[in-house]
């Protein structure tokens, strides 16, 4: 299958915005879609998105609408690079308009909150399309360092190999790799839970604790992980790939990310409130996916300790230090 030439991507956030210029400059025709026309004006006159990506140039062959039947006309695929929470109903009044052969590809890292589904899942379900049309994009990719291209690898994830294959040839760049992987619940599920252990990351470092603190969050959030994803069919050998352990790593270590930094935040004492303002709108996906997460989990009686007290300090009022307490006082047992 040849790699798509004209690709459209909806939802012009930081990734959205970035994946946008990756795969123009990897020599593809590429719209993005904004929901503000004054940011679709802004991208095609000033070459930025300055709420976003203030000092990213982007390139000439990227051309922005906020005309969504205009951007999808004719693509050969259509990335959608909106918030999980709002997916489903972005995806409803797109539906009609997509192009019935068009590889849909997510970006989003999450799990839909009343309906407990991956974002393929809803994908899938809302376009009626069949699921060897539906891929995911997901790696350590914090949006700032691919703008400003720095070396980054990433996974294609799709059940049909060959289309996996003609999108890593549409997002390859000198700055940007690609691997091809078909486990599109492992792939989902990493990129969602990587969110949630963020969360507790940033509220350790917030409470002033360091590297060992990280570290054991990190090896034992990944241990639930992928206990929830083989428990749902993922191959446990995603979880020790790129988007898996590496993206838990560079999210739960970086200041760039934006659920790390929320937790640390309320680590350091503030309210969801005053966290959810100083984010500025931008969205920190682990906040509501810990609640689904946590519920899906219950659903197939696998235990999730770390996102248990994320759920509860995020929404039942527990407090940071306390919930470090009580992981730390668990039941002992055999790794
Ligand atoms: N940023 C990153 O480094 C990475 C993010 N991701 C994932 O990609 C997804 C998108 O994240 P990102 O681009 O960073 O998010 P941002 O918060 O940076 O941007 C969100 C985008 O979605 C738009 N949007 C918000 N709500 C709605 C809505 N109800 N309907 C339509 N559009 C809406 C916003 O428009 P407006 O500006 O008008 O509010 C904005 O364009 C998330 O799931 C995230 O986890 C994955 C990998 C890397
Ligand atoms: O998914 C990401 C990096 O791979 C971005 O993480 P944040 O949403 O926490 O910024």
């Amino acid at each position: 299958m040849a790699p798509p030439e004209r690709i459209t991507v909806l939802g012009a956030g930081s990734w959205g915005t970035t994946f946008a210029k990756v795969l123009a400059d990897a020599g593809n025709d590429v719209v993005l879609w904004a929901r503000r026309a004054e940011v679709a004006a802004a991208i095609n006159e000033t070459r930025r998105n300055s709420a976003y990506l203030p000092d990213i140039r982007l390139p000439s062959t990227l051309r922005a609408t906020d005309d969504a039947a205009e951007a999808v006309h004719g693509a050969g695929a259509v990335v959608l690079a909106v918030p999980s929470q709002t997916l489903r109903e972005n995806l409803a009044g797109w539906q009609p308009l997509l192009p019935p052969e068009a590889t849909l590809v997510s970006l989003a890292k999450g799990v839909e909150l009343s309906t407990l589904k991956r974002m393929s899942e809803v994908i899938g379900e809302v376009a009626d399309v069949p699921m060897a049309h539906v891929a995911v994009v997901s790696g350590p990719n914090l949006a700032k360092e691919i703008a400003a291209e720095q070396p980054t690898a990433t996974v294609v994830a799709c059940p049909d190999h060959d289309r996996a294959v003609a999108l890593q040839h549409a997002c390859s760049t000198p700055y940007f790799r690609p691997y091809t992987n078909t486990d599109l619940v492992g792939i989902e599920i990493a990129g969602a839970c990587k969110n949630v252990i963020a969360l507790a990351c940033g509220m350790a470092a917030g409470l002033g604790f360091g590297h060992n603190t990280m570290s054991s969050l990190i090896t034992r959030g990944l241990a639930e992980t992928t206990r929830l994803g083989v428990a749902l069919g993922a191959d446990p050998m995603t979880f020790a790939g790129l988007a898996g352990l590496g993206d838990l790593v560079a999210t739960a270590m970086s200041p760039l990310s934006r659920n790390r930094t929320f937790g640390e935040r309320l680590g350091r004492g503030e309210t969801m409130a005053q966290a959810q303002e100083a984010a500025h709108g931008q969205v920190s996906e682990g906040v509501k996916s810990c609640s689904s997460i946590r519920q899906l989990a219950a659903r197939h009686g696998v235990e999730m300790p770390i996102t248990d007290v994320v759920h509860r300090v995020c929404h039942e009022g527990l407090a940071p230090a306390p919930a470090a307490a009580e992981l730390l006082g668990r039941e002992r047992k055999p790794e």
